[in-house]
């Protein structure tokens, strides 16, 4: 299986070397416009191999799109991060032309590939890349949710000191400071319900700690983070590689899903060898409701500003 990710910065690399540690593909493309960059990252990462016993051949390309051909899932992480104090709405100027060129090259090499959407504003750059590449909608998968429900499991499994993997929790919503929507509501530790360890009050700050998840990581690191983000999109291409089906927060288009027409907005989904495969309808009580038909509000209102983005 060929994975290619295209931008092989912090969030690419990290993600090449998952995937190959891993050994989740056996073929993984870097493309990256910086000349020789890519190149250095496939080399370096490749190096591991030896001590850390995986087989995956890992190759690094200067913008040359005829190395992606044939791949089964594209990547795209290119375009800038945030620095500190920025949301990621302001990166849509200079995302929003990068992620529209590459979509469409990706297509030309790779047709019946599975998109996997990470740069910024990441529902936004998925609904553009959905519709300048014009591919079925199950074939376009927003990466945000897996990583935010990550974040709200590791901040629960503080608050109750214990195991992040003993924890089930998931993000819903837009993927931004003030659109997510952790469902701490259903949130369970080995199937009993957080609130039965955490206060109200320590579960509204482990939910606000949850939204700004990556801005704090921004504020620490002057950029905005990779090492989650590299390995929560290696585990969602797992599940689409390995036909896992796993249930993961994605940001797909809905069409009367949650109430919601015509935006990427993230909703539970089973991801296997068809991207999509169903997007899981779950009860949400009205105050969830409310949030939700708000964070798709927004969603929609940064849609709307790729009209004179991309005249
Ligand atoms: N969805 C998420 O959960 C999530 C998580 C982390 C980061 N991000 C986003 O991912 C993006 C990348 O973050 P990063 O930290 O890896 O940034 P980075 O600056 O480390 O890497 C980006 C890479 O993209 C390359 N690039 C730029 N234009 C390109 C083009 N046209 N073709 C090919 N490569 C190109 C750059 O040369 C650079 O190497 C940012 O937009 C960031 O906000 C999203
Ligand atoms: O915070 C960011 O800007 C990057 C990414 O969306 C993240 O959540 O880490």
């Amino acid at each position: 299986m060929k994975v290619t990710i295209i931008g092989a910065g912090n969030v690419g690399a990290t993600c090449a070397d998952v995937i190959s540690y891993r050994g989740i593909a056996s073929e993984v493309v870097l493309l990256d416009i910086k000349e020789g960059f890519a190149e250095g990252k496939a080399l370096d990462i490749m190096q591991c191999a030896t001590n850390t016993g995986f087989n995956t051949k890992v190759t690094g390309v200067t913008n040359d799109y005829s190395r992606t051909a044939g791949s089964d899932v594209v990547v795209i992480t290119s375009g800038i991060p945030r620095k500190p104090g920025m949301t990621r709405e302001e990166l849509i100027g200079i995302n929003a032309g990068i992620v529209k060129t590459v979509a469409e090259n990706v297509l030309k090499h790779s047709p019946n590939t599975i998109i996997v959407v990470v740069s910024n504003p990441m529902d936004t750059m998925t609904y553009l890349a959905l519709k300048s590449t014009g591919l079925p909608k199950n074939k376009i998968i927003g990466m945000g949710g897996a990583l935010d429900s990550s974040r709200f499991r590791t901040y629960l499994s503080l608050a109750l000191n214990k195991p992040a993997n003993d924890i089930s929790a998931m993000v819903i919503g837009g993927h931004g400071d003030t659109t997510m929507i952790p469902l701490t509501r259903l949130a369970s530790y080995n199937g009993i319900p957080v609130s039965q360890f955490l206060s109200e009050e320590q579960l509204n700050k482990v939910a606000a700690d949850t939204m700004v998840g990556g801005a704090t990581l921004t504020g620490l690191l002057g950029t905005s983070a990779w090492y989650a983000p590299g390995a929560s999109v290696a585990f969602l291409v797992d599940s689409i590689l390995n036909d896992q089906k796993k249930m993961i927060a994605c940001s797909v288009f809905v069409e009367g899903e949650y109430g919601q027409n015509d935006i990427c907005i993230g909703v539970p989904c089973i991801i296997g060898k068809n991207g999509v495969e169903e997007i899981l309808s779950i009860e949400l009580n009205d105050a969830e409701k409310a949030l939700f038909s708000k964070s798709a509000d927004a969603v929609r209102q940064m849609n709307d500003a790729l009209k004179s983005i991309l005249v």
